[in-house]
């Protein structure tokens, strides 16, 4: 039973959400990804937000582009948390996305990350952050991934003139 649920309106948009499935597997977090759509397959969607909880998961991280409808659609049918993943369009570079997944009304939250990969991979971190509230060894890996990246960091203050 997977305690994150990837979600996204097409195939199309798994280059970018598999940057959440793969911050999820660095950190031990359990996962399953599908397509689920709230233009192409409504009833898909319902059916899937409304059993989410039932089915062990915790969180829903949620990516689409375009008009894209689906994170407020699947916030309107469930009360876990969702993440909407902004995924770079073709004809306006994402900004619809995200404007169409940051907007929602007063009432229905989805909380709403950046365009393209570093978004989907901060998705995944966030879903993380709220599964290790409750499980010490995902908090352990998250500080663990956080030391690595300064440690990154740190090894990298040599800068030099490329002539
Ligand atoms: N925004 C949505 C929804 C939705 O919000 O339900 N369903 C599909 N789409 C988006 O349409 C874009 C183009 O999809 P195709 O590549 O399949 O034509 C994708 O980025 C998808 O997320």
């Amino acid at each position: 039973m997977a305690q994150v649920a990837i979600v996204m309106g097409s195939k199309s948009d798994w280059p970018t959400m598999q940057k959440a499935a793969l911050m999820l597997k660095e950190l031990g977090v359990s996962y399953e990804a599908k397509v689920v759509s709230a233009h192409r397959t409504p009833n898909l969607l319902v059916e899937f937000a409304e059993s989410a909880a039932d089915h062990g998961v915790q969180v829903i991280i949620a990516g689409a582009g375009g008009a894209a409808h689906l994170p407020g659609m699947i916030a309107a049918h469930t009360y876990l948390p969702v993440f909407g993943c902004p995924v770079k369009s073709s004809q306006l570079n994402g900004l619809d996305s995200l404007l169409s997944i940051v907007q929602m009304p007063k009432g229905v939250a989805v909380g709403t990350l950046a365009i393209g990969e570093a978004g989907a991979a901060n998705a995944g971190l966030l879903a993380a952050q709220v599964i290790a509230l409750q499980e010490p060894k995902v908090r352990d890996a998250i500080i663990a991934f956080r030391q690595k990246q300064s440690d990154t960091v740190m090894s990298n203050q040599n800068l030099e003139l490329e002539e």
